[in-house]
């Protein structure tokens, strides 16, 4: 069986897989691959790719089972697979085992209980009929074969990064997962981020002890930021026997995962790393949406309409939310398409102006005199480069890197209310939520310090199960998450390399101008293309600060 891989430039093929180990190299965990005409079918899943050179690649005739399938099915050569590490590609003599959800009395109702090795979930949905079939993920799910015994089986999980609701969740359901679908009793809490595992004690996490922690907001086992330190990190995982590790946290935490699984392959140690995708922001490529996501749009619903209340119940009102989104405005842009009552909502990703035709001080204007308030959502790192033009900007930044935004809603509060003020002499009344004070409450963290809510629970749980029998079956390197609404294995270096970030010429927001007339700002040709470029350069740079 011999794959030929794919000539587009934008893939990588990591030629790890043939080299001697201390000959290999650090690209990244993906195995991407094209599927020509496979031969054998007599093959199980779950064997290492091995990768000869590229372009020509030789499927070890038990690996190729999930992929090549599909190749023999279709006959294409442009059905790409990017796939994710196995622990077969640098343990060869691994024996594996009877998954014993064989013997499972839920499952024993399921007429397919384990996924085929043939299932790939599709990255792109809208295809045209002569398109190519295009890059293609592993299907999550239990496979036929574990690759470890329930007995030897000691997991790990640990969070890092902002909070997120949900976070509770998914401890819970990885450990009940371990324990209810596959025996598993031994799962540790690292405490407080990465640099719990080598700073903290363990906690021991029993179906007990989680019993009831989805209930709560905020993280069970506490987080960090920083504190990544990957060979302390390692030698910890070692030192305590650990042979899962799941790491649930957003972009930041990946990174640290893709190096910590870079660290255990290095030194061949037996040790599934699974991440499982957290944000608040929604900012992580590849998969559909993130947890917690729909919890904390549907909260942002009580600030927004806290305001439009205060705004609308006084003469020339002008309500203020912010909400979160360091560089993607989703949930800005999705509180407000579920909102109705925003007039207009700003986020990181497109560029605004002041003054002049077109501009935002011309609509408000418009706004207060047919309606008599005017509602404003705005996220945190929106306008961010007004602001820096305006202050004296300092960049701080938090322990992981990330640059600290700059009050973007305290500056436009401020604008607002010297401009009608001063000049055009009106009074206004200006309510902004958004203040992190004493006595105010802050929508920001508002928003994500709250338990998740039902149909988050529920996707939670689907990741976590996912995430469990990914590491059960030897995956490893891998990120879980919905891709077109199927659960996949995605290689995690594939949801770190961008950021998920609002389409500006995409449908949604083109939904959201037409839902509240608000400017698109792009009249002022001359402006947009300034203000993109200072917003593009602002973005960049507050990415490359933060890597
Ligand atoms: N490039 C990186 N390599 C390794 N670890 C990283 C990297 N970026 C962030 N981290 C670690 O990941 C954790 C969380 O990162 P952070 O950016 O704060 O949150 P999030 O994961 O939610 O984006 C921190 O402990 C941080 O040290
Ligand atoms: O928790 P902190 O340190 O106050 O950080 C706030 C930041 O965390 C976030 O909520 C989410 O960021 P992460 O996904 O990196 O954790 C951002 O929207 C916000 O800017
Ligand atoms: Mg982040």
């Amino acid at each position: 069986m011999e794959l030929s891989l794919s000539n587009s430039s934008s893939l990588r093929f990591p030629q790890n897989d043939f080299l001697p180990r201390h000959n290999r190299s650090t690209l990244g965990p993906f195995h991407t691959f094209s599927i020509k005409k496979l031969a054998s079918k007599s093959i199980s899943i779950c064997r290492p790719l091995i990768w000869r050179r590229p372009p020509l690649v030789r499927l070890n005739a038990q690996t190729a089972t999930e992929s090549n399938a599909s190749g023999d099915k279709h006959g294409d050569d442009d059905f790409i697979v990017e796939d994710v590490p196995h622990l077969t590609h640098f343990l060869p003599d691994l024996p594996s085992y009877t998954n014993p959800l064989k013997k499972s009395q839920a499952y024993a109702v399921v007429k397919k209980t384990f996924v085929s090795p043939e299932d790939m979930v599709a990255k792109e949905i809208i295809v045209q009929k002569d398109s190519p079939r295009g890059i293609h993920f592993r299907r999550a799910g239990p496979r036929e074969k574990v690759f470890f015994t329930p007995e030897e089986v000691r997991a790990c999980i640990v969070t890092c990064g902002g909070l997120c609701p949900g976070i509770n969740t998914v401890i819970r359901e990885i450990v009940c997962g371990l324990k209810n679908m596959y025996g598993v009793d031994d799962v540790l809490g690292i405490q407080g981020g990465y640099s719990g595992f080598y700073s903290k004690n363990t906690l021991n996490l029993t179906t007990k002890v989680v019993n009831d922690i989805h209930k709560r907001g905020g993280t069970f086992l506490q987080t960090s930021r920083g504190g990544h330190d990957t060979k302390k990190i390692v030698d910890n995982i070692q030192d305590r026997g650990i042979n899962q590790v799941y790491i649930i946290g957003g972009d930041g935490t990946q990174k640290g995962a893709a190096a910590i699984y870079k660290e255990v392959e290095k030194r061949g140690i037996k040790v599934a790393v699974a991440g499982i995708p957290k944000t608040i922001d929604n900012d992580i490529a590849v998969i559909d949406k993130s947890f917690g996501f729909d919890t904390a749009v549907e909260e942002a619903q009580r600030a927004i309409n806290a305001a439009h209340v205060e705004a609308e119940s006084v003469q020339n009102g002008v309500g203020i939310v912010k909400l979160m989104g360091r560089y993607s405005g989703f949930i800005a842009m999705l509180a407000t398409l579920g909102n109705r009552d925003v007039d207009c909502c700003l986020i990181p990703e497109s560029p605004f102006y002041l003054e002049g035709p077109g501009g935002l001080y011309e609509y408000v204007e418009q706004q207060l005199k047919e309606n008599r308030h005017v509602l404003i959502v705005l996220a945190e790192g929106a306008g961010q480069e007004y602001v820096a033009q305006s202050m004296q900007a300092f960049q701080e930044k938090d322990a992981s890197g990330n640059r600290l935004l700059l009050d973007v809603g305290l500056w436009l509060t401020q604008q607002i209310k010297d401009h009608f003020t001063n000049e055009r002499k009106m009074t206004i009344n200006m309510k902004y939520i958004g203040k992190r004070n004493l006595y105010t409450s802050d929508p920001t963290y508002m928003i994500r310090a709250i338990p998740s809510n039902a149909s988050d629970n529920i996707y939670c749980t689907l990741l976590a199960q996912s995430a469990v029998h990914g590491a059960m079956a030897g995956f490893t390197g891998f990120t879980v998450g919905p891709v077109n609404s199927r659960h996949a294995y995605i290689p995690i270096n594939r949801v770190t390399e961008t950021t998920n970030t609002v389409n500006m010429t995409g449908r949604m927001w083109a939904r959201l101008l037409a839902s509240t007339n608000q400017p698109s700002f792009v009249n002022h040709q001359t402006l947009r293309e300034r203000v993109d470029k200072n917003t593009i350069d602002a973005i960049n740079n507050m990415k490359i600060n933060s890597t």
